[in-house]
C-alpha cells in the first residue's frame, strides 16, 4: 500500500481527527477546526492525484471526518474505510461533486458536503474572459508577440469576431451559468453608470431603444439545438452526470454557427473531445474556451496544437478569495456533522460563513445528501 509521506498537524491534542488530502488556501479553515478542538492533519505529499490507497493509508484507524479534492475517488472502498475509522463526515472542496459516490455515502451514514456559491462569480468570471479571447484570439496574437513576428500594423492581423449585439447560449442556467449570463449584461451596461444599478434588463432594453440602438433582449429556448443554432457565443455549465456526458458531440458541433465559441468551465466530459478536436480541424474560425478536460489533466491528441483553442488548467474558481472561501465551507462541513450542527437553510446563501470578522453560524454549509440523511435544517 503506497503510505502517504508527509504530513502536516495542527493541534496535536485536538479530540476529533480531521484529515485535508491536499493543502488548502488560507489559514482560516484550518483555525476555525482547531478552535472547536480538532486535531488536523494535512498531506503535503508531492502528488497530484492521491490514488484511493493513499488515501485508505491517510484515514487511518481514526479519523472523524475528511475534506478531499474533486480529483479523488470518492467511491464505495473510501466511505467504507471511512466509516470503520469512525468517520461521519467528508466534504469536497468544490461544488461538483461528480468524483463522489452519494449512494456510498448514504450506505454508511456519511455526510458529504460542497462548496456552492463562494465560487459562482470567479468561475463565471473566467467563462468571460475565455470568451473574450477567443473572439478576439488573444493568446495567438500574445504568441505573435512574444516569437517577435509583429513588424507593423496589417488590416488583416488577427481578426476575430465583434460580440455585440450577438447572441449568448448558457447551457446549464444554474448559480455559474446565470452569474455568466448577468456578467454579459453588466459589461454592456457599465457604459452608463445610471444604469449599471438597475439590474433589470427590460429598463436597459428601453434605454437602448430610446437611444435608437437595438434592444437587448433573451428568451427561453426550449431545447438545446435551439441555443446550438441560434447563439454566436456557448458558454457550459452544468453538472456533470448521465445526461451531460458528451452533451456537445459531433452532431450538436455541427448544429453550431461555423464561426461560434463554444467555451467549457463545467467538467471536460460534457464535450466529446475526440469530435471536438475534429471539429476545430475543420472549422478554423470556430473557437473554443477549455477550463476543464475529457481526460483531465491530459488532453486528447491533436488539441494542443490547435490555434482555434484556448486551454487553460483548470483554474476558473482560481481567485485567492473563492479559493480560501472554498476551503472555509469545506472544513465547517465536515466540522458541522462531527459537532451535531444542523445544516444551513440555502446553500446558496454562504457569505455568514466568509465573514472573517464574526463566528460562522454553528450549522453545515452544504451537505448534498442532507435529505437522504435525515439530518436537521437550521433554523438561523
Ligand atoms: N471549472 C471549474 O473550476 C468549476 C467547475 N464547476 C462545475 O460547474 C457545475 C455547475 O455549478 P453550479 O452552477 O454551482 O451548479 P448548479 O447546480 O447551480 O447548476 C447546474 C445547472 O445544470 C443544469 N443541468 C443539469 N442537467 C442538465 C442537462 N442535461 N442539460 C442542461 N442543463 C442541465 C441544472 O438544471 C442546473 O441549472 C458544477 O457541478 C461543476 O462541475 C463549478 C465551479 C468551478
Ligand atoms: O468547484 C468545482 O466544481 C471545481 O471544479 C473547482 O473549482
Amino acid at each position: 500500500m503506497a503510505k502517504p509521506v508527509s504530513i502536516e498537524v495542527w493541534n496535536p491534542n485536538g479530540k476529533y481527527r480531521v484529515v485535508s488530502t491536499k493543502p488548502m488556501p488560507g489559514t482560516r479553515w484550518i483555525n476555525l477546526l482547531i478552535e472547536q478542538d480538532c486535531r488536523v492533519e494535512i498531506c503535503t505529499q508531492k502528488k497530484t492525484i492521491l490514488s484511493v490507497e493513499d488515501i485508505i493509508a491517510l484515514i487511518g484507524d481514526k479519523c472523524d471526518g475528511v475534506i478531499g479534492q474533486l480529483t479523488e475517488d470518492w467511491g464505495e472502498t473510501l466511505f467504507a474505510a471511512l466509516s470503520r475509522a469512525g468517520g461521519k463526515a467528508f466534504s469536497n472542496m468544490a461544488v461538483g461533486y461528480n468524483n463522489v459516490d452519494v449512494n456510498a455515502a448514504n450506505k454508511y451514514g456519511i455526510a458529504v458536503g460542497n462548496t456552492p456559491g463562494v465560487l459562482t462569480e470567479t468561475t463565471a468570471e473566467l467563462a468571460a474572459s475565455l470568451s473574450l479571447a477567443a473572439a478576439r484570439r488573444i493568446v495567438e496574437a500574445d504568441e505573435f508577440m512574444r516569437a517577435g513576428l509583429y513588424d507593423g500594423w496589417l488590416p488583416n492581423l488577427f481578426v476575430g469576431n465583434l460580440l455585440k449585439g450577438q447572441t449568448v447560449g448558457v447551457i446549464g442556467a444554474g448559480r455559474i451559468g446565470s452569474a455568466y449570463a448577468r456578467m454579459m449584461q453588466v459589461i454592456l451596461l457599465s457604459k452608463s453608470p445610471d444604469v449599471v444599478f438597475s439590474s433589470i434588463l427590460g429598463t436597459y432594453g428601453q434605454f437602448l431603444k430610446a437611444n435608437g440602438e437595438q434592444p437587448v433582449t433573451w428568451k427561453r429556448a426550449s431545447s438545446m439545438d435551439e441555443v446550438l443554432r441560434e447563439a454566436d457565443v456557448i458558454s457550459l455549465h452544468p453538472v456533470l452526470d448521465k445526461t451531460t456526458y458528451h452533451l456537445i458531440n459531433k452532431e450538436r458541433l455541427a448544429t453550431m454557427k461555423k464561426e461560434a465559441i463554444l467555451v467549457n468551465c463545467s467538467r471536460g466530459p460534457v464535450i466529446d473531445e475526440v469530435a471536438l478536436v475534429e471539429h476545430l480541424k475543420q472549422n478554423p474560425m470556430f473557437r473554443v474556451g477549455l477550463d476543464v478536460f475529457e481526460d483531465e489533466p491530459y488532453m486528447k491528441p491533436g488539441l494542443s496544437e490547435m490555434k482555434n483553442a484556448i486551454v487553460v488548467p483548470h483554474i476558473a474558481s482560481a481567485s485567492k478569495w473563492t479559493r480560501e472561501g472554498m476551503a472555509t465551507l469545506a472544513a465547517l462541513n465536515v466540522l458541522g456533522k462531527i459537532k451535531g450542527y444542523p445544516i444551513w437553510g440555502n446553500p446558496n446563501q454562504v457569505e455568514p460563513f466568509l465573514n472573517e470578522n464574526a463566528q460562522p453560524p454553528a450549522a453545515s454549509p452544504s451537505i448534498v445528501n442532507s435529505k437522504a440523511l435525515g439530518l436537521p435544517v437550521s433554523r438561523l
